[in-house]
């Protein structure tokens, strides 16, 4: 049987697929300054947005350095796989906020520049809002697991 035309198939769906929205979307994106052009391209971008994070947001460094810490107070106090996977599930999260809220400033930046908006504020305050509930989370979960090994470790 023959297969039934784009136009046929969109004329009988009551919620059809718009199949040229993603060809849309990928002219859309060529208005963009420069555009990865292959995957150790992307990775040198990623690298770059690491880079400046770490160069520029100190609540950036202090996660970096929190966790390293709390990863290696894990390993001397030898937690079991899974209860080190949970933290560096949580570490990690705390880090991608961070990333995401730094990206979520420069973008607010660009927009409104350094008028006062109110939307601009709200923005702001809560990508920060949300790094701190989850370094919040993080902190809590990483106490939980850590204490009472640590407790039994050095003995009291
Ligand atoms: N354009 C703006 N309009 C209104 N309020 C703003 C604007 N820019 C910044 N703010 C306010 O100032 C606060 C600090 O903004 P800033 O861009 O310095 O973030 P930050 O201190 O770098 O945040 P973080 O510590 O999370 O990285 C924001 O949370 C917001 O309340």
């Amino acid at each position: 049987m023959a297969q039934p035309l784009t136009s046929e198939l969109e004329a009988t769906d009551p919620n059809p697929i718009d199949l040229s929205a993603n060809r849309r979307l990928r002219r859309l994106r060529v208005g963009a300054w420069q555009v990865a052009r292959d995957l150790p391209a992307s990775f040198r971008y990623a690298a770059q947005g690491l880079g400046y994070s770490l160069l520029t947001q100190r609540n950036f460094r202090i996660h970096v350095v929190t966790g390293v810490f709390v990863f290696g107070l894990a390993l001397w106090l030898q937690l079991s796989l899974d209860r080190l996977a949970v933290l560096v599930l949580t570490v990690t999260a705390v880090l991608v906020l961070e990333l995401l809220n730094t990206a979520m400033e420069a973008v607010v930046d660009l927009a409104v520049g350094r008028r006062y908006h109110p939307l601009a504020r709200i923005a702001k305050d809560c990508a920060a809002a949300a790094v701190l509930v989850a370094a919040i989370a993080s902190l809590l979960i990483a106490v939980l697991l850590l204490l009472p090994p640590l407790i039994t470790r050095i003995g009291f």
